[in-house]
C-alpha cells in the first residue's frame, strides 16, 4: 500500500487554480520531496493532504484513509510541522510535547518514555526543562519536529522544515531526518525550494505554477538532463557568447560573471573550445547538471526567475483588486 496516493487532485480558490490536477504515489518509508518555486502549490498540496483545506476535485488517501471522507483517521496517522512555528513560548520544551501528547490521546503509560526518544533524537533532552522562549529558531525547529513525532504517525509532513535557518542549523535538520528514516517506520513528506535540500530526498516530485513537471530520483532527473554546465571566464565576454552560437550552435549566457552553457559531454567539448573559440580563455570550470538544471530543463527558467514571476502575478492580482 502506498503512503500516499493522489489521483487527479485539483484546488481552486476563485479564479486561481493552485493545483491543477496532480497525480502521484508516495512509497512507505521513502522521503518524498516537493520542489519548486514559492507560489507552486506546494503548501496547497500538503493542505489537502493533511485534510486543513478540501480538494476541490479529485482524490487523496494518506496512509490508507481518504482525506474527505476519513479525516480524523488521516490525522491520527499523520505529524505536522509547519512553516509558522506554532509553538508556545511561555511553556517549557517538555510542556510543549505533553500538552500535544494529551490532544492526540498518546496513552499515559508511554509518553515518558516516548518524549525522552525524540527529544534525545533532537538533542533536546537536556534543554527540555526551559521556556521555548530561549531557544533559538534552530531549536525551536527541532522541538517542532520532535513533536510531530510524538504520537508515532505513519507519515510526517514537513512544510520547508529548513526556512529561515542559517546553513549550519539547515544542515543538522537534516541530519536528523535522515537518522528518523534509519530509526523510526516512517514516510516524510517534505517541501522545499532549496535544490541543495532536495538532494537528499529519496524521490522529489518538480512542481511549478500548480502542476507536477517531473517525478523521480534526484540522480536520475539530472542524469535525464543529458548536459553539463560550462562556465569560462574570457577576454571578451560578449565575444565569446557571440563566438560560441556562431561555431558550435550553442546558446549562452552571463551568470554570476561567467559565460555559461549547457554541452553534453562537458569534458570533452573543452578542448574542442581552447583550440577553435578564437577568444582568450582564462579559466574553465565543468559541472555536472544540477536540480536547478533539472527545473530549467522542464520549465525554460530557474526557480530563482520562477519566483520572480510568481511575485509579480501576485503584484499584479493585488492592484488589480484595487489594494
Ligand atoms: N487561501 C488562498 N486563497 C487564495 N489563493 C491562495 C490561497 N492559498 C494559496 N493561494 C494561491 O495558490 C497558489 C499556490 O500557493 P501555495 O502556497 O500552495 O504555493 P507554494 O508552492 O507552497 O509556495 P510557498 O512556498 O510560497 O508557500 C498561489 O498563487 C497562491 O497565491
Amino acid at each position: 500500500m502506498s503512503a500516499v496516493a493522489v489521483d487527479g487532485l485539483v484546488k481552486r480558490f476563485g479564479e486561481i487554480e493552485a493545483v491543477k490536477g496532480i497525480d502521484f504515489q508516495v512509497h512507505p518509508g521513502e522521503i518524498f520531496g516537493f520542489l519548486g518555486p514559492n507560489g507552486a502549490g506546494k503548501s496547497t498540496t500538503i493542505n489537502m493532504l493533511c485534510t486543513l483545506l478540501r480538494p476541490s476535485e479529485g482524490r487523496a488517501e494518506v496512509a490508507g484513509h481518504d482525506v474527505v471522507t476519513e479525516r480524523d483517521d488521516v490525522r491520527r496517522n499523520i505529524g505536522l510541522v509547519f512553516q509558522d512555528p506554532t509553538l508556545d513560548g511561555y511553556l517549557s520544551g517538555a510542556q510543549n510535547l505533553r500538552f500535544h501528547a494529551e490532544l492526540y490521546g498518546v496513552p499515559r503509560s508511554v509518553v515518558g518514555q516516548r518524549m525522552r526518544q525524540v527529544l534525545e533524537m533532537v538533542g533536546l533532552w537536556d534543554r527540555r526543562e526551559d521556556l521555548v522562549q530561549t531557544y533559538s529558531g534552530g531549536m525551536k525547529r527541532r522541538l517542532e519536529i520532535a513533536r510531530g513525532l510524538l504520537h508515532s504517525p505513519r507519515v510526517l509532513f514537513l512544510d520547508e522544515p529548513t526556512v529561515g535557518l542559517d546553513p549550519q542549523t539547515r544542515s543538522s535538520i537534516w541530519n536528523y531526518i535522515r537518522q528518523l528514516k534509519e530509526t523510526e517506520e516512517i514516510t516524510i513528506f517534505l517541501t522545499t525550494h532549496y535544490m541543495d535540500e532536495a538532494e537528499h530526498c529519496s524521490r522529489i516530485a518538480i512542481m511549478d505554477q500548480g502542476g507536477i513537471v517531473a517525478l523521480d530520483t534526484p540522480e536520475a532527473l539530472k542524469a535525464g538532463v543529458g548536459k553539463d554546465r560550462v562556465r569560462i571566464q574570457t577576454g571578451d565576454d560578449q565575444a565569446a557568447i557571440a563566438a560560441l552560437g556562431e561555431l558550435f550552435g550553442l546558446e549562452a549566457g552571463m551568470s554570476e560573471g561567467m559565460v555559461t552553457f549547457a554541452v553534453a559531454s562537458g569534458e570533452e567539448f573543452v578542448p574542442r573550445l581552447f583550440a577553435e573559440l578564437g577568444i582568450p580563455i582564462k579559466s574553465v570550470s565543468v559541472a555536472r547538471p544540477s536540480l536547478d538544471d533539472v527545473f530549467m530543463s522542464f520549465t525554460g527558467r530557474t526557480i530563482r526567475d520562477a519566483e520572480g514571476t510568481a511575485a509579480d502575478r501576485m503584484r499584479m492580482a493585488m492592484r488589480a483588486r484595487g489594494r
